[in-house]
């Protein structure tokens, strides 16, 4: 694991664009997994600026989203449909076709999830994957006690999730209660993973993914077996 620090949550989201336009650069056929969340936010948008600003060739780059709630439209402004439109692939070259996110709308969630691995699968796996955390330290809508051996599936949001992710809705009662997500072997499959946190309400989970025991209870520990992990944070999540 190589950890980065950075002053505070914008030199934290420089660096991870950097990160990201690189290794598109190393490879122009990338497949990124991508997450949503105001952490990644500001990373986006400076990703967006350097991949236009060098004319990056975004034609054969191909995106996979975490997770998506069930049962909201693409156009909702909580989906994270919308998100990832709004926030990265409506500002650069990215064909939309190219992008991928779980179906939260559709009739057959079962499918739906099934049909999603086969995805990630017929890409050859994800080159790289963006992660943020939940304050339980739940990864993509994988909360405590999932199993290490899960892959894409239909979950329950905690409580804790649903009143943090509440922020973004106009009452909390809005809020969908389930979620698709791609499982922890999903994630724990891909080749690399860049995980970033910032800011105090982050600091028991990012200290748990740094010095804790890694148990299902805190599904963040599971990224310590990982063997290509990049952890961005500010100084903030480390009580600097
Ligand atoms: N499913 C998402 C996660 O992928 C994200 O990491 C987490 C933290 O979000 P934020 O970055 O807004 O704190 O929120 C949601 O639950």
């Amino acid at each position: 694991m190589e950890v980065v620090t950075a002053e505070d949550y914008d030199g934290m989201s420089k660096e991870a664009a950097k990160f990201i336009y690189e290794a598109i650069e190393k490879k122009p056929d990338i497949t990124l997994g991508l997450a949503t969340g105001s952490t990644p936010q500001k990373m986006y948008q400076y990703l967006a600026e350097m991949l236009n600003e060098n004319n990056i060739d975004l034609s054969n780059v191909h995106t996979v989203n975490l997770d998506e709630y069930v049962g909201l439209d693409g156009d909702d402004k909580q989906s994270y449909h919308y998100f990832m439109l709004e926030e990265f692939f409506s500002k650069v070259n990215i064909p939309l076709e190219n992008t991928h996110i779980p179906d939260g709308k559709s009739d057959d969630l079962d499918a739906e999830v099934e049909s999603y691995e086969k995805i990630i699968a017929d890409l050859g796996g994800i080159d790289l994957q963006v992660l943020g955390v939940g304050r339980n330290g739940h990864i993509g809508f994988n909360e405590p006690g999932t199993p290490f051996n899960s892959r894409t599936q239909v979950v329950d949001l905690t409580d804790v999730t649903i009143k943090d992710n509440s922020r973004f809705f106009d009452k909390i009662e809005d809020v969908p209660t389930r979620a698709l997500s791609m499982g922890l072997e999903t994630i724990m499959d891909t080749k690399s993973i860049l995980f970033l946190a910032s800011g105090e309400t982050k600091s028991e989970a990012v200290d748990a993914l740094l010095n804790g025991e890694i148990t299902e209870e805190i599904p963040v520990t599971i990224l310590q077996k990982h063997d290509n992990l990049t952890v961005m944070l500010d100084k903030d999540v480390l009580g600097e």
